[in-house]
C-alpha cells in the first residue's frame, strides 16, 4: 500500500444495512478528528469517552442526534486516530452523514477490507489474524465461530518450530564456515528435524479438520436407481429438494442440500442412481455421481431392503462401481424401505473387511429409522472433525496454509537425504521461510489482494 493511500482518511458504514436501530459510521486517518469537529461543532474531545453528539453538515442544519467516539492511533484497530459514529439506523440519515464525510477534504470512503488492510499494514495483526477474522465475519456455525477464534494465535503456534529451524540452520552453516572449529553431530540434527516433522504432520492432520469445520463436510447418497435416494435427501432436508417418482433413473444429475449436523455445515448430495444403461445423458449422471461418491467425506450407500437379495453381494457391487473411496471416507450403508422388507436377518449379514462401515435401517415411507440416521451421520461427521472442545487448540484451516505446511514438510523429507551441509542448511532455510508464511511473516502482494477483497466494507 503506498504512503498516500494511507495517508487517506477512510469512512465507511460497518454495520449492517439500514434500516437498523443504530449504524455505526466509522473513520479512520488524521483527517477523523477534523471531521468529527465539523460534523459536531466542537472542538474538544475526551479520548475514549463516548458522548451525545448532534450531527450538522455544512449549512448547520441538524443531520442527526448521534452518539460518537474518539479514539486516537496508536492504540486503534488500525492504528491510526479513529472516530465511530453511532446513529439512528434510517437510511436517510446514513446517507446524510456519509455525504457530508464525502465533502471533507482528503477523506475517501473506504474500499472492502480497507480497514482491516491498514491494521496489518501498521503492523496491529499479522496475516493469519486477518484471515481468522475473515473467518469470524463469516462464521454461521458454532464450531466456525470457536475455530475463528483458535486462528489468532497461530503466529505463536508456528514461531518456536521456525526458530529451532533457524537455530539448526545456523549450527549447519557455522560447521561450514568454521570447519577447524565447530564440529556437527549429524544424526542429533537428524532427530531434531524429525520431532519438527512429527509436528508438521501433525498440523495436516489438524488441518484436514479444520478445513471440514470451515468448508463444510460433503455427504453422498448414492446407490441403484429407485431406492430411495431423493426420498432421503428430501427428509434429511426437510424439504423437497428433489423428485420422487417410482420411475427407476428420475435423478439424472446431482442434487445438493444444505444442512447443519453437529455444528457443523453439511452438503448433501443427491445422485443419479447406478445401473447400466446405454443413454449418453444418464451416463453422465453416473459418472458424476461415482465423482460426489469419491469427493465425499461420507458415502451413504442406499440399498433397498426389499429388493437388495444379500447384502454384502450389493454392498461389494456398489463399491465396485465407485472404485477408489479416500481412506478418510466414512461409508454408512443405509437399508431403505424397511416397512417392505421379509426376509431374513442372516442375509443383511456384512463381510469383516466392512466392519468399519454403520448400518442404519430406514423407511421414507413411515419415517422410522430417519432420526436414527441424522443421529449416526451426525456422529460420524464428529467423529471426522474431531470433538466440538479441540476446537479450543490452534488449527489451520486455509488451502493457502495447508499447501506452506504441505511444502515445508516436503523441505524437512529432502533435508533428511541431503549429505551436502550448504544443501542441507538450504532446506532448513526454506522449510523456516515457508513456515513463516503462513502467519504471513513473508507474503506476497497477490495473496494479500485476494485475501482483503473478501472482506466487507466497514472492516
Ligand atoms: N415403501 C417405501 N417406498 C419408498 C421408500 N423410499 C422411497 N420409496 C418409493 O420408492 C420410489 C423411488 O424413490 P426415489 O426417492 O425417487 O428413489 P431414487 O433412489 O432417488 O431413484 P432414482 O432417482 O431413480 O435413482 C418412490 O416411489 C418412493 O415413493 C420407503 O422407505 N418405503
Ligand atoms: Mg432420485
Amino acid at each position: 500500500m503506498t504512503t498516500r493511500a494511507l495517508s487517506k482518511t477512510i469512512f465507511a458504514l460497518s454495520s449492517g444495512s439500514p434500516p437498523s436501530a443504530i449504524a455505526v459510521i466509522r473513520l479512520s486517518g488524521s483527517e477523523s478528528k477534523n471531521c468529527l469537529k465539523r460534523l459536531t461543532k466542537k472542538s474538544r474531545f475526551r479520548p475514549r469517552e463516548l458522548f451525545y453528539a448532534p450531527l450538522f453538515d455544512s449549512s448547520s442544519r441538524l443531520l442527526d442526534r448521534s452518539m460518537a467516539v474518539y479514539m486516537p492511533g496508536p492504540h486503534t484497530f488500525t492504528g491510526e486516530d479513529t472516530v465511530e459514529f453511532y446513529v439512528h439506523g434510517g437510511r436517510a440519515v446514513v446517507n446524510a452523514v456519509m455525504e457530508a464525510l464525502k465533502k471533507m477534504p482528503n477523506v475517501d470512503s473506504a474500499k472492502a477490507g480497507e480497514f482491516t488492510k491498514r491494521a496489518f499494514f501498521n503492523g496491529k495483526m499479522d496475516l493469519s489474524q486477518v484471515e481468522a477474522l475473515g473467518d469470524l465475519i463469516s462464521a454461521e456455525t458454532e464450531r466456525q465461530r470457536a475455530l475463528a477464534l483458535s486462528q489468532d494465535n497461530i503466529a505463536k503456534l508456528l514461531r518456536p518450530l521456525r526458530e529451532r529451524l533457524l537455530h539448526l540452520m545456523a549450527r549447519f552453516e557455522a560447521a561450514i564456515d568454521f570447519a577447524d572449529d565447530v564440529e556437527l553431530d549429524r544424526s542429533e540434527h537428524d532427530a531434531a528435524v524429525r520431532e519438527i516433522l512429527q509436528a508438521l504432520k501433525a498440523m495436516r492432520e489438524s488441518a484436514r479438520k479444520g478445513c471440514l469445520i470451515k468448508e463444510g463436510a460433503r455427504v453422498a447418497l448414492v446407490g441403484r436407481t429407485n431406492v430411495g435416494k431423493s426420498s432421503l435427501i428430501n427428509k434429511l432436508a426437510e424439504r423437497e429438494v428433489a423428485i420422487v417418482s417410482s420411475i427407476s433413473g428420475t435423478t439424472r444429475d446431482s442434487l445438493e442440500a444444505r444442512i447443519q449436523l453437529n455444528a457443523l455445515p453439511v452438503v448433501v448430495t443427491d445422485t443419479a442412481g447406478i445401473r447400466e444403461s446405454d443413454c449418453e445423458l444418464e451416463t453422465e449422471g453416473i459418472r458424476r455421481s461415482i465423482r460426489r461418491a469419491q469427493e465425499a467425506n461420507v458415502v451413504l450407500l442406499v440399498v433397498d431392503l426389499s429388493r437388495c437379495g444379500t447384502l454384502n453381494n450389493e454392498v461389494e457391487y456398489l463399491l465396485k462401481q465407485i472404485g477408489e473411496l479416500n481412506a478418510s471416507t466414512a461409508v454408512t450403508v443405509v437399508l431403505n424401505k424397511a416397512d417392505l422388507w421379509k426376509g431374513n436377518e442372516g442375509d443383511l449379514v456384512l463381510d469383516n473387511k466392512y466392519s468399519d462401515f454403520s448400518v442404519v435401517r430406514t423407511s421414507c415411507k413411515t419415517d422410522s429409522g430417519v432420526s436414527f440416521l441424522v443421529e449416526s451421520m451426525s456422529k460420524t461427521l464428529g467423529d471426522l472433525a474431531g470433538e466440538e472442545s479441540s476446537a479450543d487448540g490452534v488449527v489451520l484451516s486455509r488451502f493457502r496454509q495447508i499447501q506452506l505446511i504441505d511444502e515445508a514438510t516436503e523441505e524437512l523429507e529432502e533435508f533428511e537425504f541431503a549429505d551436502d551441509g550448504a544443501i542441507a542448511a538450504q532446506h532448513l532455510r526454506n522449510c523456516a521461510d515457508l513456515i513463516g508464511e503462513v502467519a504471513g511473516a513473508i507474503v506476497n502482494e497477490q495473496i494479500l489482494d485476494s485475501i482483503f477483497s473478501q472482506f466487507c466494507i466497514g472492516k
